[in-house]
């Protein structure tokens, strides 16, 4: 074999497909090397394209407009948005939605319900600015919120925000235009989840009863206990609209939202402006949670309903002294739905 067909044989690893063309042992070699050299060029492009984050523009690249894949956790957006928002994109607002109460009234079920809409994105877990941490100013508590979009609302809950006598005013500070949402629930059956609640951390605390009354034997209720306090709406309200217009608060049904979640749903989404997206066609009724859940929870494609913590089985109260409650609580409740022009029918019981 003369030395240049033997070299040309070592250069081609017998590949002989590959080397048997026209050309001449040493030009082959070369174009062997330009053909390297032009993929680790091409290769080294695509990876820097990638690494300034364009790939994912690139039809087919994972992620790409691929409505099942998960480009956030849990506070993302919406499955039902087309164009979901990268983490980095857009930026974080004070709320112009604030869920502000009631304590055990359903505000969990009404947030995570909410989030399913992909114009709202809301903090998970209860800034309590309003109240125990307005000392760290206002760009602390922007901080906490997630990044939104244009015409996106941003929004919270905390629920001891109704009953905090300086909330009014703060919120009003920060923002006049602000949209405040209240989901009531009949203060009897309030007060006695408030109570469950406490049981549930504390087994040692006093009876229902004991702290439930003042004096026994006349019927005295205790209202500086404050799970009785909570439940006198009328009141709280009244230091509401100090600061705010009826216009700029919503109430939402406690009772409501279990039976009928999509409606007081609808409800919201009016008074928030936005398109009613969220219907019955979001919700079952879980039979084994006794409440309503979502078919996909916001961000996911499986079922969720709250958990353990929501939705707990009330011990059974003596049936006198839930009567006497219920007593205490009618002329504030008549006044509420007075001021509220809403009848929530916690009074309409048999006496
Ligand atoms: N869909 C759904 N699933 C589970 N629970 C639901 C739901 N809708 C409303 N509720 C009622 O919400 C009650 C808890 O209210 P909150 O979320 O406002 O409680 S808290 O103040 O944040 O602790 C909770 O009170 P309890 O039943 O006493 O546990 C529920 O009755």
């Amino acid at each position: 074999m003369p030395w240049q067909a033997s070299m040309a044989s070592a250069a081609c690893g017998g590949l002989a497909w590959h080397c048997g063309g026209p050309w001449e042992p040493g030009s082959r070699s070369i174009l062997r090397k330009l053909v390297l050299l032009l993929g680790s060029l091409l290769m080294s492009l695509y990876v820097f394209y990638c690494l300034a984050g364009r790939c994912e523009e690139l039809p087919g690249a994972p992620g790409a407009q691929d409505p099942g894949y998960p480009q956030e956790g849990p506070q993302g957006p919406a499955e039902a948005d087309s164009t979901l928002t990268p983490l980095e994109e857009g930026s974080k607002k004070l709320p112009q939605a604030i869920i502000i109460g009631v304590k055990k009234g359903g505000t969990r079920a009404l947030l995570e319900f909410l989030r399913v809409h992909p114009d709202i994105r809301a903090v998970g877990a209860e800034p309590h600015f309003f109240d125990r941490n307005y000392d760290k100013g206002l760009d602390w508590y922007r901080e906490l919120m997630p990044r939104t979009l244009e015409g996106q609302i941003t929004m919270e809950k905390t629920p001891s925000y109704f009953v905090t006598k300086d909330a009014p005013a703060r919120i009003s500070a920060m923002s006049r235009d602000a949209k405040l949402i209240v989901v009531v629930r009949d203060p009897v059956t309030r007060v006695i989840s408030d109570y469950t609640q406490t049981l549930s951390k504390r087994p040692d605390i006093p009876t229902f009863e004991s702290l439930t009354f003042k004096n026994r034997t006349t019927g005295l209720i205790d209202t500086s206990w404050s799970a009785i306090q909570i439940g006198i709406y009328a009141k709280h309200l009244e230091n509401w609209l100090l600061d705010f217009p009826m216009g700029q608060m919503l109430f939402v049904s406690g009772e409501r939202l279990i039976t009928n979640p999509a409606g007081e749903l609808g409800r919201v989404q009016d008074f928030l402006g936005l398109k009613r997206i969220i219907t019955d066609k979001h919700f079952y009724f879980n039979k084994t949670k006794g409440f309503p859940c979502l078919k996909k929870a916001e961000g996911s494609s499986k079922p969720h309903c709250l958990g353990k913590t929501k939705g707990r089985t009330h011990p059974n109260m003596n049936s006198e002294v839930v009567q006497r409650l219920r007593e205490f609580y009618r002329p504030f409740n008549m006044k509420f739905y007075q001021m509220t022009g809403h009848d929530f029918g916690w009074d309409n019981y048999e006496k």
